[in-house]
């Protein structure tokens, strides 16, 4: 547990790596005295400024001034090098695209193995609707230790000590920002402890940082080492783990809401498939005012009770179902299943154009509740249907932009490897 710090220590390491290749290194008092800062401090704050890295300012400089200049480039160009499931999640992932605590960071990034360049827009550029109130909202990282390049003249991370104060990891020039995360605790059997951390980009200019995420391998088991173990009364409190588990237990909420979108894809489609198989049907036919299908009542009689209930009852989205499952027109052509991610990512993007952001405008996030209806009564539906007219895969599925991308999220679990950081947040 992070302590009453209130504020962030700064390490000279230069000690330890100037003597990183000495076999003597462990007689030297300079480097040992480096190794009780940083102990002090992982125990401390779980957060410490490095200065002495022996990597030179202006090239720490050129690298955030490569990553303001990328964000700069019309999207179009950044979605060239896009995120995708095909690509392992790495690549350009788009503003609010990135869930924490069921909430969309307003920031972009890229993703590139154990690397992130994050850029946070100043909060006045983004619509009023779309905002949230966090670039990055409150977690602790997933692997071993963060090591954090941020823009100099911006003040936005924020570390949360015990008496829940939020305290400024102010940039210092010339220094990474350096983090615990999970793994560490596990190591070292809860001795340090990772800390609760934000951003939030108050300032009127656009901030990047670039983070580099020192994790293990994903089949990599987790547990107390026993120097550790034997420090802290010999008994491990923790699990032998595998990283991809600990990693799991992180999104189980994307992936649990994930579920759920399906359950509403698969049931839409199914209703779908009936109004399809009914609807050219001599003596039926779709009757726009009541916005019922006309059956017979010989077919009425021929339904089972389920399909009779579905299709005496108005289908306030027979046109979007109709888009949905059948393109334009009632041919029953069903498109794919969503639990072929890679369609469905791609129906989405086509779908829903995440640069106008029009389907981010609701809210309402249901923390793990199962609103798995979509009846036109619902408050789901009115809200979605009272929108501005957009036909959007959210619409259809009766969940928010913001659901929906914890889905998006999800789906990473599917292409666990290389992506810690894509599970890292959620
Ligand atoms: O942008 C920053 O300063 C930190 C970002 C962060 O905490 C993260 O991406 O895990
Ligand atoms: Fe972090």
């Amino acid at each position: 547990m992070a302590s009453d710090f209130k504020a962030i220590p700064l390490i000279d390491i230069s000690p330890l790596v100037e003597k990183i290749d000495d076999p003597n290194m462990a007689n030297d008092k300079d480097l040992l005295q480096v190794v009780r800062l940083l102990d002090d401090a992982c125990r401390e704050a779980g957060f410490f400024y490095v200065k002495g890295h022996g990597i030179a300012e202006s090239l720490m400089k050129e690298v955030r001034d490569v990553t303001h200049k990328f964000f700069q480039l019309p999207y179009e160009e950044k979605l060239k090098i896009k995120m995708t499931p095909q690509n392992g999640y790495r690549g350009y992932q788009r503003l609010g695209e990135n869930i924490t605590n069921g909430k969309p960071d307003m920031q972009e990034a890229i993703d590139k193995d154990h690397a992130r360049l994050i850029g946070y827009p100043v909060s006045t550029d983004i619509l009023e609707e779309h905002r949230t109130d966090t670039g990055c909202g409150a977690h602790t990282d997933y692997g071993l230790l963060t090591l954090v390049n941020q823009d100099d003249d911006i003040c936005a991370l924020e570390v949360k000590n015990q008496s829940g104060e939020w305290i400024y990891a102010k940039p210092i020039p010339g220094t990474f920002v350096c983090n615990i995360g999970d793994m560490l605790k596990v190591w070292s059997n809860g001795i340090y402890q990772p800390t609760l951390h934000r951003v939030v980009n108050n300032s009127p200019r656009y901030r990047v940082s670039v983070a580099f995420f020192y994790e293990s391998n994903f089949d990599a088991a987790i547990e107390p080492v026993e120097f550790c173990r034997e420090r802290t009364g010999g008994v491990a409190k923790y699990e032998k783990e595998e990283a991809t588990n600990m990693a799991r237990e992180k999104v189980r909420h994307a992936k649990e809401l994930g579920d759920q979108v399906q359950r509403h894809y698969r049931r839409h489609k199914e209703t779908w498939a009936l109004v399809a198989r009914h609807l050219n049907e001599s003596g039926g036919g779709w009757d726009e005012t009541n916005k019922m299908l006309s059956l017979s009542q010989s077919t009425l009689d021929s339904l089972s009770i389920n399909d009779r209930g579905i299709l005496s009852k108005p289908i306030q989205f027979f046109d979007k179902l109709q888009e949905l499952f059948s393109g334009s027109s009632a041919d029953g052509a069903f498109m794919e299943d969503p639990s072929s991610v890679a369609d469905f990512d791609d129906e989405a993007d086509e779908l829903d154009n995440f640069n106008d952001m029009s389907t981010y405008a609701e809210t309402k996030y249901p923390q793990g509740e199962d609103s798995d209806k979509l009846e036109a009564d619902s408050d789901d539906c009115k809200e979605t249907t009272s929108q501005a007219p957009i036909k959007t895969v959210t619409q259809i599925l009766g969940v928010s932009g913001l659901e929906y991308r914890c889905l998006r999220a999800s789906v990473a679990l599917l292409v666990p490897q290389e992506n810690a950081r894509e599970l890292n947040k959620c």
